[in-house]
């Protein structure tokens, strides 16, 4: 089965593209967010960043999700998943990445296929602000940027301007994940 997560900057627009295109594809949608600790919430909530400690556990529990639920069903991921290690637990589990060892057995079997919402600070910044409801505030953007790690092979990716709408952002995920094969998973299949 295949997963693809949507990554990106708080406010980039994870969750409104990650639950359209689940919902476009018929695939199941998991949005990170829902997964944090309250001990991580009120911490974001209150303008702290978190740290590696607190988001390694998080990372690797949502690891254990997708890996149960992709033996099954396809899935869309909105996760941050600003740095590569944090990418590399979400594909391989806490303990191997850890351990600097990455047992075979433990790859899902297509591995993920990422996509990067990318954009100026400027612009995400307004769109956080215009934001309602949300425990994450505007002023923890730039520590949000300046943890980002950029993706680069051997990941497999794309990235994309939020400059672009919602609609047209969802449609050139979906026609590259048409014209893509990667690894042994076969998409749509
Ligand atoms: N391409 C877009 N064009 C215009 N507005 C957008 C776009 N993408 C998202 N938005 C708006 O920007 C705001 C942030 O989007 P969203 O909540 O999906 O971001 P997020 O990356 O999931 O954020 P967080 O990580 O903080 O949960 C929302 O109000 C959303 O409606
Ligand atoms: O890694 C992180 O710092 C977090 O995932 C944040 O990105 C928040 O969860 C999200 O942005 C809040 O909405």
């Amino acid at each position: 089965m295949v997963l693809v997560v949507i990554m990106g900057v708080s406010g980039s627009g994870k969750s409104t593209v990650g639950s359209l295109l689940a919902n476009k594809l018929g695939w199941r949608f998991y949005d990170a967010d829902d997964y944090h600790s309250d001990g991580n919430k009120t911490k974001m909530a209150k303008g702290i960043p978190l740290t590696d400690q607190d988001r390694i556990p998080w990372l690797g529990e949502l690891h254990k999700i997708i890996r149960e639920g992709l033996s099954s069903e396809n899935i869309v991921l909105a996760c941050s998943a600003l740095k590569r290690l944090y990418r590399n637990i979400l594909t391989n589990g806490e303990s191997s990445v850890l351990s600097q060892e990455v047992k075979k057995d433990e790859i899902p079997s297509s591995y993920p296929f990422f996509v990067h919402l990318d954009g100026s600070i400027e612009l995400i910044c307004q769109r956080l602000e215009k934001r309602k409801g949300h425990f994450m505030p505007s002023t923890l953007l730039k520590s949000q940027f300046d943890t980002l790690e950029p993706l680069s092979a051997p990941e497999h990716f794309i990235i994309i301007n939020v400059e672009k709408n919602v609609s047209d952002i969802v449609s050139e995920i979906e026609s590259t994940l048409v014209k893509s094969n990667f690894g042994s998973g076969s998409l749509f299949s």
